[in-house]
């Protein structure tokens, strides 16, 4: 039975995330066992050292934006490549322990990325509360039932977890929030194509004027339409950044490996961080001159120069 870690403990939207990927067709075996840890970091560490054969954790919000802790730890330690990827529309709930009103409520805990999500709805409705970092919703709502906070913002599966009662629910300051969650691997057999897939990388430029633009150029040239770039510390000194970037297309792409394989040579570092499937399934744009056919044609011709037969 393969193991599968997720960003926990029970009752996280890491976790809601994971079980959407356990399906006959899913990249998760239905009858998996699910293995919550306690940090991101532990959780990426547990599929460098074997301990589960991927896990699944959240990259970035559609209100806070990236999950900066996922993105220093895959790029920090053994490679790993995202498999698979999945978005969940955002809804939290208040828990607390059974019979605490709001009036009772001076602490609030939650995920940064949570707190940032309701910020609006607890200065409206618990404005005397405090509000308290937890390293994951799920979290928060243990240290409610451990008397260590008043209240915690959690994901709604987290009621039926945790001895607690609901003080509110389907709460988000913006009501169409999402999380786009990915499911990590050692690199192996690498997902199939599809023709609506995303190929996520890092990459460190070097110290010279225009060396980002060469890597955005190199995506405009091979007419690679970017979907996302942040930028992280490398933390090897300051000034120094890694660019985490994600495109339209597959590595088994001509097009996709020809920009691969130009940002290996231009870069100081580059890091693949996986091709999987869009969970939007959204086709890719193929520019005219950028198919795979139009790539061996060209190499075709090139042999041909080579070999004397053409000019
Ligand atoms: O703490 C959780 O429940 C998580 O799954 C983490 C996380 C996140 O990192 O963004 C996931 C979804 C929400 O945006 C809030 C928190």
């Amino acid at each position: 039975m393969p193991r599968i870690g997720y960003f926990g403990p029970e009752g996280t939207f890491t976790e809601q995330a994971t079980r959407s990927f356990c399906t006959d067709a899913g990249p998760i075996p239905p009858d998996s066992a699910l293995v919550p840890l306690e940090t991101i970091g532990t959780a990426l560490d547990a599929v460098r050292a074997g301990e589960v054969e991927a896990a699944c954790v959240p990259v970035e919000n559609s209100v806070e934006g990236s999950v900066a802790a996922t993105l220093d730890a895959l790029v920090s330690g053994e490679p790993l490549v995202a498999v698979a990827e999945t978005v969940l529309p955002i809804r939290f709930t208040v828990l607390v322990r059974p019979g605490t009103t709001a009036a009772d409520v001076r602490t609030v805990a939650t995920h940064p990325h949570a707190a940032a999500q309701v910020r609006n709805w607890l200065s409206e409705h618990l404005p005397g509360a405090t509000v308290l970092p937890a390293s994951s919703t799920a979290a928060a709502a243990v240290g409610v039932g451990r008397g260590e906070f008043d209240a915690a913002v959690a994901a709604p599966p987290a009621a039926e977890r945790y001895p607690l009662d609901v003080l509110a629910s389907n709460i988000a300051d913006v009501r169409d929030a999402v999380t786009r969650f990915l499911l990590v691997r050692r690199p192996g057999t690498l997902p199939e194509r599809t023709g609506a897939d995303r190929t996520a990388l890092a990459a460190v430029t070097a110290d010279r004027i225009g060396a980002l633009s060469e890597v955005l150029t190199e995506l405009a040239a091979h007419g690679i339409n970017m979907t996302r770039i942040e930028s992280r510390p490398t933390r090897n000194r300051l000034g120094e950044y890694r660019f985490f970037v994600d495109f339209e297309g597959h590595v088994a792409d001509a097009r996709v490996g020809a920009t691969l394989a130009a940002l290996r040579r231009r870069c100081t570092e580059v890091r693949f961080l996986g091709s999987f499937p869009r969970a939007d399934k959204v086709p890719n744009t193929v520019l005219p001159t950028n198919a795979d056919t139009d790539f061996a044609a060209a190499a075709k011709w090139l042999e041909d120069v080579r070999a004397g037969h053409s000019a």
